[in-house]
């Protein structure tokens, strides 16, 4: 298995695509490390993972806090003995037109998708430099990384930004055989999407279920994306396979953006 003896932390896990890369690093021979605000589903997912032979543990955590994410990634090393993968995964949407947008929005989504980010890029370059391992840092991007969408502005602007801050990680961390990279998935069928759908049902009095289904019809593909879609590529990300490869954001959306 290619993640053998290899220790993950996922953040987001409790559910959506987090819990999805948190099974598939796990099936790929990985120790997995789960954080999220909600540890009651964190729980379940830690039974999953047990149930396919791997070590876990589960902290409570609120990504945009920078001790509690210090003090997760000091948890999973002393929990399960070290860190070599860190998937910074979890994130929020909001959906509003721009002029509407108060400060309170801004800097709530800022706190978790960007501060959140950067914190767990911090928190396990120092775990990896003390451990001296050549560790890979992993963050969730999206489309809305490569292009800004409307009534999505503000969470595009974010996801710009982890695509800003997995460039400048990469160039500052390859001096320590730390690579940086993100993943950019389209429309995944989580929770995140039903409360996107309802949004936009409220904001432009489209029926519910329509953002949706217009969304999706256009990808080359002809489906919405599973949460396994992106652990799979995730999976390679984290493998020895992408050894190579720092800095990039690639897309991973069925063929929906094409940059
Ligand atoms: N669903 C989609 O279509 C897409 C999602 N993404 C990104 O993928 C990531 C995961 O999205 P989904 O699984 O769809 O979302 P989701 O809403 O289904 O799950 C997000 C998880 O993050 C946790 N979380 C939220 N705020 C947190 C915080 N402050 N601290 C710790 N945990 C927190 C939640 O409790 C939840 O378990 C996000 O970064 C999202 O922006 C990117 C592109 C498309
Ligand atoms: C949630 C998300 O990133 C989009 C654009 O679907």
């Amino acid at each position: 298995m290619k993640l053998s003896g290899k220790i993950a932390l996922v953040t987001g896990a409790a559910q959506g695509i987090g819990r999805g890369i948190a099974l598939r690093l796990a099936k790929d021979g990985a120790d997995i490390a789960l954080v999220d605000l909600n540890l009651e589903k964190l729980g379940q997912v830690a039974s999953e993972i047990k149930a396919l032979g791997r070590n876990t543990s589960v902290f409570a955590a609120d990504v945009g806090d920078r001790d509690q994410v210090f003090a997760a990634v000091d948890y999973a090393h002393n929990q399960l003995g070290g860190l070599d993968i860190m998937v910074n995964n979890a994130g929020i949407c909001q959906v509003k037109p721009l002029m509407d947008v108060t400060q309170q929005d801004f800097e709530h989504i800022y706190r978790i998708n960007v501060q959140g980010t950067l914190w767990g890029i911090q928190a396990a370059a120092e775990k990896f430099q003390a451990l001296k391992r050549k560790g890979k840092i992993i963050n969730a991007c999206s489309i809305a990384g490569h292009e800004g969408y409307a009534l999505l502005g503000v969470y595009s602007s974010t996801k710009f930004a982890v695509r800003a801050l997995t460039q400048a990680a990469a160039k500052e961390l390859a001096v320590h055989g730390i690579t940086v990279n993100a993943y950019c998935p389209g429309v995944v069928g989580t929770d995140m999407w039903v409360e996107i759908d309802k949004r936009m049902a409220e904001v432009t009095g489209a029926p519910i279920g329509a953002t949706y289904e217009k969304f999706v019809s256009g990808i080359l593909l002809g489906r919405a994306e599973t949460p396994e879609d992106v652990a799979a590529f995730v999976a390679y990300l984290a493998s020895p396979d992408a050894d190579y490869m720092t800095g990039q954001a690639p897309l991973i959306d069925g063929g929906m953006v094409f940059r």
